[in-house]
């Protein structure tokens, strides 16, 4: 069937910029990527595809059994799309799946576990349970970081009507995916209750009418850089503008302004940064209202969110999340459990009453450090926290010293665990292990390894990110009984 659709011959289609025509678009593959099939070759597809359409694909890579390529001609759509919600969509990198019903996001998302489970893992799977999805498909980030730009990204059209007069035009917004300069000015955005477009909006319209000057990138010149909001579920607003350098009047004059306008925000910092990168991690944000931080809550634990500490980005679903955490580890109060890759300790500390003992384990110190403070705040006594490569602190000496774990949580990042860790917990057989996962393609991976003791007992997907095509994953492993 798939044959007659393709009027190109398979010498040909091994050439580059080859277009090939009239491919019927039948999947979603990783990182968002839509998948065709031909003569036994994947076609990897970009370019707002969805399965059900039918496109012409300009091919930038062309392998032996796979293709890469571009979506140049829409011959026809799927019945299953939806008109997008968002003016910016299309232009925006964010929320790139509106076009998708939310329930049909969530078949995908589902799918796309199985399929890595069961084609990288090669894991014999208990039936999956339905992917948890969120309650909120608007409105959920609790942060969100806009970039101010003197490049605001303009259309094709816009360009052109210029006539290569094209001025400094001022935008705070997002980057535009790969063009690294160009920013979006948004307007209205969705990820995010208000105030938070109120606040951008004034702070732009301001800096615009105040002549102050947005960041060049390029020249690294330019005062405004970076405006990073966040939202609790607890009502409290923390907004850090990020500038190139000190400029006290100007500062203080936007900061009074923005305050005045948006008195819901409950704290304002500002940190300078004359850096050639964006990151504040090794910067000094300084308060400028308020206590200098927020708090967020999961049930009725209350976690401390510093201007640089890491809070998983939807509480709702970080909530659920770490419930089915919590559920898969089965606890009985009686537990060693350990939390590897443990950011600010919020897996350990939601677990903690359930258990006898958390041993949490974190590359950055500083989130170690808001690990010790919050378990402190909870009045949780049996959590220990340790900074550290969790490749070199998991040593035998540490096990022993710290007890054999009855249950190990494990969240890495995206790259998955390294292969040193999980022959350590081979070695350490601890008889059940719940992996969280936000790539189930490395999970996949490290779970085939695991599979010489573990057995997938169960597969909870859970959306945190609605209209994208990011997954998250927890699976239940279990020690077999006969090793
Ligand atoms: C997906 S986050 C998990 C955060 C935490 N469990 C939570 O729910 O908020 C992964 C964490 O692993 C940490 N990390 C990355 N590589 C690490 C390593 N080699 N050793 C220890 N921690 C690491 C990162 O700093 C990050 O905080």
């Amino acid at each position: 069937m798939l044959d007659s659709a393709f009027p190109i011959t398979f010498a040909a289609v091994r050439k580059k910029n080859v277009v090939l025509e009239n491919v019927p678009v039948t999947a979603y593959a990783a990182e968002g990527k839509a998948l065709a099939r031909h003569d036994g070759k994947v076609i990897f597809i970009e370019g707002g595809v969805v399965p059900g359409d039918v496109v012409d694909v300009r091919l930038s890579k062309n392998k032996k059994d796979w293709a890469e390529g571009k979506a140049v001609h829409f011959h026809s759509y799927s019945d299953k799309r939806v008109a997008p919600f968002c003016q910016h969509f299309g232009t925006c990198g964010g929320c790139k799946w509106q076009m998708l019903p939310y329930s049909q996001q969530l078949t995908y998302k589902q799918q796309q576990v199985a399929d890595h489970l069961q084609r990288i893992g090669k894991l014999v799977l208990p039936p999956m349970e339905p992917i948890l999805g969120s309650v909120h498909t608007e409105h959920y980030r609790n942060k969100l970081e806009f970039t101010f730009s003197n490049k605001a990204y303009l259309t094709n059209e816009e360009v052109k009507a210029l006539n290569g007069e094209i001025p400094v035009r001022p935008a705070l917004g997002f980057h535009v995916p790969k063009l690294f300069d160009k920013v979006l000015n948004i307007d209205t955005c969705y990820l995010m209750q208000e105030p938070v477009n109120l606040i951008r909006n004034t702070i732009r319209e301001y800096a615009v009418t105040h002549g102050l000057t947005f960041y060049d990138i390029r020249a690294q010149q330019g005062w405004l850089r970076n405006l990073v909001i966040r939202l609790c579920t607890t009502g409290e607003i923390m907004v850090n503008l990020v500038i190139h350098h000190e400029d006290k009047e100007n500062r203080i004059a936007l900061l009074d302004h923005l305050l005045k306008t948006v008195p819901a925000i409950t704290t304002a910092l500002y940190t300078i940064n004359p850096k050639g990168n964006d990151s504040i991690f090794d910067l000094e944000p300084k308060t400028y209202f308020g206590k200098g931080y927020a708090e967020e809550k999961l049930e009725d634990f209350v976690f401390k969110i510093g201007p640089k500490s890491f809070f998983q980005t939807n509480t709702y679903q970080g909530e659920v999340l770490y419930k089915v955490t919590r559920d898969f580890a089965g606890l009985t109060g009686s537990e060693i459990v350990y939390d590897l890759y443990c950011g600010t300790g919020s897996i350990g500390i939601f677990v903690s009453r359930n258990a006898r003992k958390v041993v949490g384990i974190e590359l950055i110190k500083e989130a170690i450090d808001d690990a010790r403070e919050n378990a402190a705040r909870n009045n949780v006594t049996n959590a220990t926290f340790f900074a550290g490569d969790v490749v070199d602190i998991c040593d035998d000496a540490f096990f022993a010293h710290h007890g054999q774990p009855d249950v190990v949580i494990t969240d890495p990042p995206r790259a998955g665990m390294h292969e040193k860790l999980v022959n350590k917990l081979l070695e350490i057989a601890a008889p059940k292990i719940v992996y969280v996962s936000c790539n189930p393609a490395t999970q996949a991976r490290d779970l085939a390894l695991l599979d010489a003791l573990y057995t997938v007992e169960k597969v909870q997907p859970v959306d945190m990110f609605p209209h994208t095509h990011h997954i998250e994953n927890v699976v239940l492993l279990k020690k077999r009984v006969n090793n």
